[in-house]
């Protein structure tokens, strides 16, 4: 189980490359950090991993069973509908038996730092608990690949801290996790790192030199 780029390179435009030469190996069980400055591609190598798109060049062999899950950087949820259920729904449509389902929600809960706030309403949710129970979200299904899109861009310094601090809780043997992000904290928190600078491209201004 893995997802191999083999010289993965992709441009929009005729003459520049975003990056050029992205030869890895992801495995379940980490969490990559994926950096690089605004407009290097982190959106775009997302896209690539969840089949939306194909490279311009090289292969992204994704070997992976289950599903792909997302978390945006805006959370979004039911309004009126609780912390609890929101992780409860879609292990129930899975088939679990709810007193399983239900246990198993309230341990991603804790885990996430939520278990006070399982019976609140989405709306009254904090904007870092709604990310955190966006995350728990992403994770409860086991997916085999989840994307995480900068998941801190939208909160305060001291919310971004509390989100941060779960990113470990995502750490699991059945599922790849990256996570597009400028939040140096995030990066820390990851277990590993994709640097997009490392493969871009000396792109030379066409004025130099003439
Ligand atoms: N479908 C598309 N068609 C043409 N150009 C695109 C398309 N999608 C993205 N781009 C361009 O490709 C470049 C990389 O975009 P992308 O969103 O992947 O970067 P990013 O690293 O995620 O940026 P940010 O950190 O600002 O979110 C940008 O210049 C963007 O305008």
């Amino acid at each position: 189980m893995s997802v191999r780029f083999e010289g993965v390179g992709h441009k929009f435009t005729e003459e520049a490359w975003l990056f050029r030469g992205l030869t890895l190996q992801l495995s379940p069980g980490h969490v990559y950090a994926l950096t690089g400055p605004s407009g290097s591609g982190k959106s775009t190598l997302l896209n690539l991993l969840s089949r939306w798109n194909s490279p311009t060049e090289g292969k992204v062999v994704i070997n992976v069973p289950g599903r792909t899950s997302w978390v945006f950087q805006n959370p979004h949820g039911t309004p009126r509908r609780s912390a609890l259920d929101h992780l409860m729904l879609p292990l129930l449509a899975k088939g679990e038996h709810t007193k399983n389902a239900r246990s198993r929600s309230l341990e991603l809960l804790s885990r996430f730092g939520l278990r006070e706030v399982a019976l609140r309403e989405f709306r009254a949710l904090s904007g870092g608990e709604a990310q955190r129970l966006m995350l728990a979200c992403g994770i409860a299904v086991s997916p085999g690949l989840l994307l995480v899109d900068e998941p801190t861009a939208q909160l305060d310094p001291a919310t971004a801290q509390d989100v941060n601090r779960a990113i470990r809780e995502l750490i699991s043997p059945e599922t790849i996790v990256v996570i597009a992000t400028h939040d140096h904290e995030t990066q820390v928190a990851c277990t590993d790192h994709i640097d997009l600078r490392k493969y871009q491209p000396f792109n030379v201004p066409s004025f130099v030199g003439s």
